[in-house]
């Protein structure tokens, strides 16, 4: 098995931790450090709905809150019919914390895949460059 299957059935697996009583639609992360270390993450919604967590949110600040601020892959899984598409807040974090081709795999609930980068997530996006 390969890492990066590994690492979809990492982020698949974690479904079963996901917080999802108003959705009903657990994602799963699997962010991958540059030098292997695999941080998960779930969606955690919440009554006022608005400050839901995201997955990818989620495995972003576990990371970062462990000391982690270099990236080689993220892996998001939903039970989607199509491979599943991060909302524009998490593109924008990701924007912070990933280089822009740094590689990206969404998946399906029947396992299709699509390969993106982060620059293709979130194109023309606002950095600290700007700032
Ligand atoms: O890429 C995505 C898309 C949606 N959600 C969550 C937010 C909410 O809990 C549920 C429905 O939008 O799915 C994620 O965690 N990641
Ligand atoms: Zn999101």
């Amino acid at each position: 098995m390969s890492n990066k299957e590994k690492w979809i059935d990492l982020a698949k697996e974690s479904y079963s931790k996901a917080y999802v009583p108003y959705s009903k639609f657990p994602v799963g992360a699997c962010l991958v450090t540059k030098t292997g270390e695999v941080f998960t993450g779930v969606n955690i919604e919440n009554a006022s709905y608005g400050l839901t967590n995201c997955a990818e949110r989620t495995a972003i600040f576990k990371a970062v809150s462990e000391g982690h601020l270099e990236f080689q892959h993220l892996v998001v899984a939903g039970e989607t019919d199509e491979p599943i598409s991060p909302c524009g807040a998490c593109r924008q974090v990701l924007v912070e914390f990933c280089k822009a081709d740094m590689p990206v795999t969404l998946v399906s609930k029947t396992g299709d895949l699509k390969e993106t980068t982060i620059a293709e997530l979130l194109p023309y996006s606002f950095t600290d460059e700007q700032l």
